[in-house]
């Protein structure tokens, strides 16, 4: 049975053979954006007390509505002022309801690293990422070959962009390990049933090599998961849902680094 991924990376090559056509590289190159010089995600947050990564993020796959109606500068100017280390945008359009207009508008209200949240499979969403305002952007292992991922940071990197490699099992993890991304980020998530643990993040910290930071992501509600997390390793903290199914999402990012950064 086809899996949320198959079914989402299906979708992802024609929108993205379909894009090329309509919008060529040299389209992309005349993004004044293309210029910048990028914020580093994981200098922040070797940086960082709190290490939280706040994400924007209106539905998934998992939740079909979790806040559809705030708008994007307002939410990651609100994680900016909550002393977030980067926000995390959802640029995909068909199964989370985020646009790469999303991340260009959170570019325009922040100066802080921002992820470029999609399904990267081709190296046109790369320099994509750069020209519409990401600092980084993520790279899933469960779809790409170790070739590619390699491919693909070198890429990103030639572009100052950094790389946040998302695995969920150990193959995944030791068949990456000497790509050079900047930051690996273990998926709490099972995105077969979309169950969520973190057991995944505390089996596989300690295959981590100490240079890379390490990034827990998905399915955290408490302080408690924080800061139990720090004591495997982890330096940063990928929270959405937690935040966006609140009325105030800068606010509620607000309080949860308060509380962490006085643990
Ligand atoms: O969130 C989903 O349902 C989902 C389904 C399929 C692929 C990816 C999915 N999520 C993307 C993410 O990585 C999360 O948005 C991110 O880690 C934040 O997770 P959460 O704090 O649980 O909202």
């Amino acid at each position: 049975m086809a899996t949320i991924l198959d079914t989402i990376v299906k979708h992802k090559l024609t929108e993205v053979r379909l894009k090329k056509e309509l919008f060529n590289i040299s389209y992309l190159e005349q993004s004044s954006l293309l210029k910048r010089k990028c914020f580093s995600l994981s200098e922040t947050l070797k940086n960082s007390k709190s290490g939280i990564i706040a994400e924007h993020k209106r539905r998934s796959p998992s939740k079909p509505s979790i806040n559809q109606k705030l708008l994007v500068n307002e939410v990651v100017l609100g994680y900016q002022k909550a002393g977030a280390c980067g926000s995390s945008v959802l640029t995909d359009n068909s199964f989370f309801g985020g646009s790469l207009e999303d991340l260009q508008l959170a570019r325009a209200t922040t100066d802080f690293p921002l992820l470029r949240k999609d399904f990267i499979i081709d190296e046109y969403q790369i320099l994509e990422a750069k020209a519409h305002g990401a600092d980084v952007i993520l790279l899933i292992a469960a779809i790409l070959s170790p070739l590619q991922i390699k491919n693909f940071t070198n890429l990103a990197n030639q572009l100052g962009l950094e790389v946040l490699l998302e695995v969920h099992n150990e193959k995944e993890l030791q068949e990456n390990l000497n790509a050079q991304v900047q930051l690996i980020g273990v998926n709490n998530r099972n995105l077969k049933t979309f169950e969520v643990s973190t057991q995944i993040s505390k089996e596989l910290a300690q295959q981590i090599p100490n240079e890379i930071v390490k990034i827990s992501e998905s399915g955290l509600k408490s302080v408690d998961d924080i800061l139990e997390l720090r004591t495997y390793g982890f330096r940063g903290f990928l929270i959405g849902e937690t935040f966006m199914k609140t009325e105030n999402p800068g606010e509620s990012a607000e309080n949860f680094i308060k509380e962490t950064e006085g643990n």
